[in-house]
């Protein structure tokens, strides 16, 4: 049966170091699973975030071995652009992530950069905003939402180009009690679509929201069992 990820025996070091971070990393996720990824500080879980998305090796430089596969091919044969319709990326600072004029603005860029015709743009953007629960802010600019909404607007824009793999790499470390509610209640619809989430989290409240929760040790996933 074929998974939404598969890696198997990944190995990996960053071209500055002598040492590998991951030294054998296997993980398959179902399709419609939420699994979360914890771990010490440092400990490699974003690297392995930034692999399973292709930033690295694609944009950031480092030394790979073993398989990293999404539903069947090896996410390094695959051309960046391929790659973002199956996987979106989102990250903990909501204020790195958007840069244009007004959300809609935001939103479109993915799908223009994926030569997507206009009027299936503007379909797009109206069902991601429905989504997020933001319809009435197409026209803001995103300075002026909450770090929540700011956040929700992050995914809105990973959802438009309808990837079937999510990464959420810390995204609510820095939004107030109530984004965080309304961004897990987005991230549960979004399982209930048959989504694959994997996020990675500090704050041990948040596990609420995961099928299955992983360690990341030593390089390696080990099963987890509370701090
Ligand atoms: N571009 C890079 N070049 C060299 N080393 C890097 C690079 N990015 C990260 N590292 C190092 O790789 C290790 C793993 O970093 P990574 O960010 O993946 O860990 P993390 O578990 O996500 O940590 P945190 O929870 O603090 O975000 C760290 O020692 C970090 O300093």
């Amino acid at each position: 049966m074929i998974h939404p990820i598969e890696i198997k025996d990944l190995k990996f070091r960053y071209k500055s170091s002598s040492s590998n971070i991951l030294q054998g990393v296997d993980l398959t996720v179902p399709k419609g699973e939420v699994l979360t990824l914890v771990g010490l500080s440092g400990n490699g879980k974003s690297t392995l975030l930034n692999i399973i998305c292709g930033i690295i090796p694609h944009i950031r430089q480092g030394v790979i071995e073993g398989q990293v596969k999404l539903w069947g091919e090896e996410v390094r044969c695959l051309k960046i652009l391929d790659i973002t319709k199956r996987v979106g990326i989102v990250f903990q600072d909501p204020d790195s992530q958007l840069f244009s004029p007004t959300i809609e603005d935001e939103i479109a860029f993915g799908p223009e950069n994926l030569r997507i015709e206009k009027d299936e743009i503007g379909r797009r953007i109206t069902k991601v905003l429905q989504m997020v629960n933001l319809e009435e802010y197409r026209y803001e600019n995103p300075n002026n939402l909450s770090g929540g909404q700011k956040q929700l607007v992050a995914i809105a824009a990973v959802l438009a180009m309808e990837p079937d793999i999510l990464l959420f790499d810390e995204i609510l470390a820095q939004v107030d009690i109530e984004g965080r509610k309304k961004i897990k209640n987005v991230i549960k619809n979004l399982k209930n679509q048959g989504k694959t989430i994997v996020s990675v989290e500090h704050d041990l409240e948040n596990l609420d929201i995961a099928d299955r929760v992983l360690k990341l040790e030593n390089g390696k996933l080990q099963e987890y069992k509370g701090w």
